[in-house]
C-alpha cells in the first residue's frame, strides 16, 4: 500500500483558503479531495487496525480519542501517532488557519442511520475545526444557536434580552456586536454535503453562534446544501436507476440515501497543554 504522501512539495503548500469558502455564513470552508483515494484507504487501515478497546461506544456512533484528554482547563496531552500527525500537519500547513500544530483528533464512525446531535464544540478548543470525511457522503447541518434566534425576536419586539447564566452573560458581552450584525443579515440554517476525502473547516460565527449536527437517518436532504457542486458530483456518480436499489445513493435532486459507514476525523487544537500531570 502507498504510504501517505508527506514528502510532495504540494502537501506543504498553503492553499488560497478564500477560494474554498462556501455559502453566506461566516465562515464555512470546503476543500474537496483534500486527500487521495489511496490516502483514504491507508487511513482507514490504520483506524481499523487499532485494538477494539480503543473504540468508545456511544449510543449513536463510536469514536476513538487521540491526542489526550480534553478538560475545561486544557489538554492532558498524549503524542499523536505518526499516521495522524501526517494529516494534522498537512491541515496546519495547507490552511494556515491554526497558530500551531493541531494536537487533538476525534475519529467518529457512523452507520448509515447514525448521526450526531446538534451541538457546539467545547470552550477548550481553538475556535477553528477541521473535519476530514472518509467513506460515505453525509449532510452536515448548521443551525443558529437558540440564543441567536431569541435575540433576533426580542430585538424586533423591543424586549430586553434575558441572560440565562454568568457564562452566557460574559459570552453575550463579547458577542453583542456580532449578534446585532447577524440580525441584519439572515440567520438561516444551511447544510453542506461532505464527500469522502473532503475537508470541512468552520470558524467565526459558524463556530461561535451556530450548532452543527448530522441527522440520524439514512435519507439526507440536499435542498439546503450550499456546496452545490458536490451535489452534482454525487448525482453524476450514481445513476438514477431503481429507487429501491440498496446500492443507489441518489434518490432524487433533493435527497440521497446513505448506504455505507462514514468515518470522520475531527482535528482541533487545544492551546492550553498541561505538561505536568501532577500540576493539573
Ligand atoms: O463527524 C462529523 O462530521 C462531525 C463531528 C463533530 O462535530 C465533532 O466531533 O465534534
Ligand atoms: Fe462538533
Amino acid at each position: 500500500m502507498m504510504e501517505f504522501a508527506d514528502d510532495k512539495p504540494s502537501d506543504q503548500q498553503e492553499l488560497k483558503i478564500k477560494d474554498y469558502v462556501v455559502g453566506d455564513l461566516a465562515t464555512l470552508i470546503y476543500i474537496p479531495n483534500f486527500i487521495t483515494d489511496s490516502e483514504q484507504s491507508q487511513l482507514l487501515r490504520h483506524i481499523y487496525e487499532v485494538p477494539t478497546s480503543k473504540w468508545k461506544n456511544l449510543k449513536n456512533r463510536r469514536l476513538q480519542n487521540w491526542g489526550g484528554v480534553v478538560h475545561e482547563k486544557g489538554l492532558l496531552p498524549q503524542e499523536l501517532p505518526a499516521w495522524l500527525k501526517k494529516v494534522t500537519g498537512r491541515i496546519h500547513q495547507c490552511t494556515g488557519l491554526f497558530p500551531s500544530e493541531l494536537n487533538h483528533v476525534l475519529i467518529n464512525e457512523y452507520l448509515p442511520d447514525q448521526g450526531i446531535m446538534p451541538h457546539q464544540d467545547g470552550l477548550a478548543y481553538f475556535p477553528v475545526v477541521a473535519i476530514l470525511s472518509l467513506k460515505s457522503p453525509v449532510v452536515i447541518d448548521f443551525t443558529p444557536h437558540p440564543r441567536l434566534r431569541e435575540c433576533a425576536s426580542k430585538e424586533s419586539s423591543g424586549e430586553e434580552l434575558t441572560i440565562q447564566s454568568k457564562a452566557e452573560e460574559a459570552e453575550h458581552d463579547e458577542r453583542d456586536d456580532g449578534l446585532l450584525n447577524t440580525q441584519k443579515d439572515s440567520i438561516s440554517p444551511c447544510s453542506l454535503l461532505l464527500m469522502p476525502c473532503s475537508l470541512l473547516i468552520f470558524k467565526d460565527q459558524a463556530y461561535s453562534d451556530y450548532l452543527h449536527g448530522i441527522q440520524d437517518t439514512k435519507l439526507h436532504r440536499l435542498d439546503k446544501v450550499v456546496n452545490v457542486l458536490e451535489c452534482m458530483k454525487l448525482q453524476k456518480q450514481e445513476p438514477f436507476l431503481s429507487l429501491e436499489a440498496e446500492s443507489n445513493h441518489v434518490i432524487d435532486e433533493t435527497c440521497f440515501k446513505r448506504i455505507d459507514t462514514r468515518v470522520s476525523l475531527t482535528c482541533r487544537l487545544v492551546l492550553k497543554v498541561h505538561k505536568n500531570l501532577f500540576k493539573f
